[in-house]
């Protein structure tokens, strides 16, 4: 199979230096914040934009080095952005077909290419519409197929999902998930999900520098910065071990909870939790080997059928509680309010930073 990747690139202006590997078929998700340089990693190895410094090869080939620089159209890579971008005086199977066609191929050649690639992505029924008569979803789902047509190495999706509406989302990550099948793709996406459903490994970027880089359920599951525990939902706190089942933060927060191997004391490490895992008292709770913590409540949060309760503690962590609606009515719990979070030890995930 192939599609490999190995990229060591830096970018002065845009503050990115990084490296990192794709192996053939693997699905590397990328997620971070605003500006942390995601679109910029996919424009170097699309050859969008030229880095400072650094190599890419993909299956024994280089892309950029000091000496060499190879365009676009020649790397073997397709770029798929939020936007479809298709031509709009185009019918869909020219749209797909017009890569093929511009590579050398017979017309009745690429035109059999762009029904084959129309097929994999279910767009077989509107081969003969205009892009003005494709909702979003099915637009991209024709961008797919025109970025397959192209026989890419590697794929390059930044945020395939975001421009679609919550109803489109589901049909076109099922796609997604089918077509990239034994094919390598980096898919640059805010959302969370999208990381855990399409991708093998998440790369986290923050300020241009990889900050995470695992498993993706590894990576969602032992967050080791802030971000990560913000967009997989969990609460985070780092700290150094105190003892075996101990942690206690800079602030001299103890939490206790259970390590996931042993750590010496001092070692830095991280306790996660989950939201689901937290109960919320308005008087300090008694009695049970619990962690608690003193918060004031920020903000109320409706999500499907519960309420996410996000809480600042005296040390400044965000803090997160799921709650059902009639418990955050009982606590008369509101903005400003005080509240203790108690979470019991075995809840708590401890583990090295
Ligand atoms: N065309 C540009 N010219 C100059 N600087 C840019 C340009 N595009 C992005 N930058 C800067 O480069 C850095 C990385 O931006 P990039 O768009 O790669 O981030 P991102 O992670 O994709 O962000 P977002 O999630 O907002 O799309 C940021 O500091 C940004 O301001």
């Amino acid at each position: 199979m192939t599609g490999a990747l190995s990229l060591r690139a830096s970018h002065e202006t845009r503050g990115l230096d990084v490296a990192l590997e794709v192996k053939p078929g693997e699905h590397v998700a990328i997620l971070g914040p605003n500006g942390a340089g995601k679109s910029t990693v996919l424009s170097l190895i699309a050859g969008l934009l030229r880095p400072d410094t650094g190599r890419a090869v993909l299956d024994d080939r280089t892309l950029f080095d000091e000496r060499t620089f190879v365009p676009p159209h020649a790397r073997g890579v397709t770029l798929l952005a939020q936007d479809p971008l298709l031509f709009p005086h185009l019918s869909v199977l020219d749209n797909v077909a017009f890569g093929p066609r511009a590579s050398g191929a017979t017309a009745k050649q690429a035109r059999a290419t762009a029904e084959t690639f129309l097929d994999e992505v279910d767009a077989s029924e509107f081969v003969d519409r205009r892009p003005a008569q494709l909702s979003g979803g099915q637009a991209q789902r024709v961008a797919i197929a025109r970025a397959l047509a192209a026989r890419p190495s590697l794929l390059l999706l930044d945020e395939p999902m975001a421009a679609l509406d919550v109803a489109a989302a589901p049909l076109l990550r099922r796609v997604l998930k089918r077509v990239l099948a034994d094919r390598s793709a980096l898919i640059v996406t805010h959302d969370v999900l999208d990381a855990l459903l399409l991708s093998d490994r998440l790369i986290v970027l923050d300020h241009g520098r990889i900050v995470e880089d695992g498993p993706t359920q590894d990576v969602i599951a032992r967050p080791r910065t802030p971000f990560t525990a913000r967009i997989a939902g969990l609460n985070l706190i780092n700290g150094t071990a105190a003892s075996g089942t101990h942690l206690v933060d800079a602030h001299g927060v103890d939490v206790s909870g259970a390590p996931t191997e042993q750590l010496a004391t001092g070692e830095s490490a991280l306790a996660v939790f989950s939201p689901n895992a937290v109960a919320v008292y308005e008087t300090p709770p008694h009695g049970s080997p619990r962690n608690t913590f003193e918060v004031t409540v920020v903000e109320l949060e409706p999500r499907d059928a519960q309420v996410r309760v996000r809480a600042h503690d005296r040390a400044g962590h965000t803090l997160l509680a799921d709650l059902t609606a009639s418990s955050v009515g009982e606590l008369d719990l509101y903005p400003g309010k005080r509240a203790f979070y108690s979470v019991k030890a075995t809840a708590v995930t401890i583990y090295p930073s």
